[in-house]
């Protein structure tokens, strides 16, 4: 039997459209305290903050989820994800959001089954009902690599992920993402994976800027109806045994 393949999304501009951060700023009216705080406060403590506040102001948790199952999915996308999972890739996300927005977002949709994993910035309800929102990395040992920023290095993660496959199962990688935090973990991938950089994103015009270093297969995409299809292909390609490694 050909090796499971292992497709891994990133999620903001990738899974989704937008951008969840953002997203929850712009709709719970914290604009003018992102702006003021953003030059202060390292990324995921500013998140962090931003939701200490949406509860200081009298919302809740609720609220939070309420704002997050507005985030449109593109319907082709949903289509991508549930057929690479009936096809019995496993499925993960690694995303520099944070682990409650996006259970949140896939829950909604019917999404969440999907996936094997969500390997994201941890965010918990505490025991008084509030959102909080840490770093995957301790940004007190700082993680030595200068491409990602502090709180998340996803080279390290798609190391951890790679080792974890089985020697059967290496190189049978997907990874779609859009961002400059997407270089560091494609730069990992070897021949036989594929990369899906989102056409005119930093992922892509950073891979164009410098082809030759990218080991794994490129393919750009620039909407759910081109994701969908070349996901799906590449996954029927790889799984057919014709390829041989
Ligand atoms: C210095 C600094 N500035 C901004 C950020 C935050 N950040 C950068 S790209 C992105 C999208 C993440 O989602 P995804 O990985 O799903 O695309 C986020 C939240 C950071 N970590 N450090
Ligand atoms: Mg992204």
């Amino acid at each position: 039997m050909a090796g499971k393949k292992t497709v891994i999304f990133d999620f903001d501009r990738t899974l989704i459209d937008d951008d969840s951060d953002s997203w929850v700023i712009s709709n719970m009216g914290l604009t003018p305290f992102y702006d003021q705080l953003r030059p202060t406060l390292p990324w995921t403590s500013l998140m962090d903050r931003m939701v200490e506040e949406v509860h200081s102001q009298g919302s809740t948790v609720e609220d939070i989820v309420d704002c997050l199952e507005t985030v449109p999915l593109h319907p082709r996308i949903i289509a991508a994800i549930k057929s690479a999972h009936a096809l019995g890739c496993d499925l993960k996300v690694v995303s520099d959001a944070n682990t409650f927005y996006i259970e949140t977002v896939l829950k909604h949709h019917g999404l969440y089954d999907c996936f094997s994993e969500i390997i994201s910035n941890p965010a918990f309800v505490n025991e008084e009902g509030k959102l909080r929102i840490f770093p995957y990395h301790d940004l007190a040992s700082p993680h030595g690599c200068d491409l990602c920023p502090p709180n998340m290095c996803k080279g390290i993660v798609m190391k951890r992920i790679q080792e974890s496959v089985s020697e059967h199962d290496k190189n049978r990688f997907i990874y779609l993402g859009d961002g400059r935090g997407d270089y560091c973990p494609i730069l990992k991938l070897g021949k036989g994976d594929h990369v899906m950089p989102r056409k005119n994103y930093p992922l892509w015009q950073i891979i164009a800027h410098n082809p030759t270093v990218v080991e794994a297969e490129v393919h750009e995409w620039s909407n759910g109806e081109e994701l969908e299809q070349i996901l799906l292909q590449l996954i029927d390609t790889t799984s057919s045994g014709k390829r041989q490694n």
